[in-house]
């Protein structure tokens, strides 16, 4: 057996082990859904079902910081989008001993705030929860970039696209799976059927 059957062997069990964390956790839901790219999907992946518990969250972190340690060597500084990006951000950065900082969207735009900085030197790994279009990671890339900062990679626990997206950097991911997602005028009839729901918080207004 070569070393790249090794590695694919390993990764096929982890995303397993991922999906059964969120399969376990009620995560994956199904009905009509408004995505923040703004498609529809029968599917959506509450993440937070993970985050609001502790343990659950940090065995899928642990997983992601040594796949992103494997792909990108030292981490100094972790930046996510708020807000599905900040508890994967700040547990992954834990198990890498790098620090964690997010961007938030200031009229509809990431930036950095609360006096965050990222070191001209620093190592940087962006760390989204989960991936459709790749949207918003690529807000996020755009963000940091304004700060001149070195990003050595991206690392997210679910890629919708099935490893399909080009977020602009290297990407891993803990699972990557094709989950089906609709133009809003383009609806197969029993998703039409559906009233649908937005759970994400582009957009959201106070
Ligand atoms: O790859 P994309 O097509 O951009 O979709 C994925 C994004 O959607 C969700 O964020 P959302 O904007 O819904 O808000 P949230 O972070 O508050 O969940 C998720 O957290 C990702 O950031
Ligand atoms: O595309 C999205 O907005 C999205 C999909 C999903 O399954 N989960 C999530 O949090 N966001
Ligand atoms: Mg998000």
């Amino acid at each position: 057996m070569t070393q790249q059957d090794t590695s694919t062997q390993a990764d096929a069990r982890i995303q397993e082990e991922t999906l059964a964390e969120f399969r376990d956790a009620g995560a994956l839901l199904e009905g009509h859904f408004i995505l923040s790219s703004g498609r529809r999907s029968p599917v959506f992946i509450q993440k937070m079902f993970i985050f609001q518990d502790p343990a659950r969250t940090e065995r899928v972190c642990k997983a992601l910081a040594r796949k992103a340690e494997a792909a990108f060597g030292k981490i100094d500084v972790v930046v996510s989008p708020a807000v599905g990006g900040i508890v994967p951000g700040y547990e992954t950065a834990r198990h890498l001993g790098a620090k964690a900082i997010f961007v938030e969207r200031v009229e509809g735009q990431f930036e950095l705030r609360r006096g965050f900085e990222i070191p001209a030197d620093a190592r940087v790994l962006m760390v989204e929860d989960i991936i459709t279009t790749g949207l918003s990671s690529r807000e996020c890339l755009a963000a940091i970039a304004r700060y001149s900062a070195n990003v050595v990679g991206a690392a997210c626990l679910i890629d919708r696209s099935g490893g399909k997206v080009d977020i602009g950097a290297p990407l891993v991911s803990l699972a990557a799976i094709e989950v089906p997602d609709y133009a809003a005028d383009q609806l197969p009839p029993e998703l039409a059927a559906i009233p649908a729901v937005k759970p994400g918080s582009r957009g959201l207004v106070a």
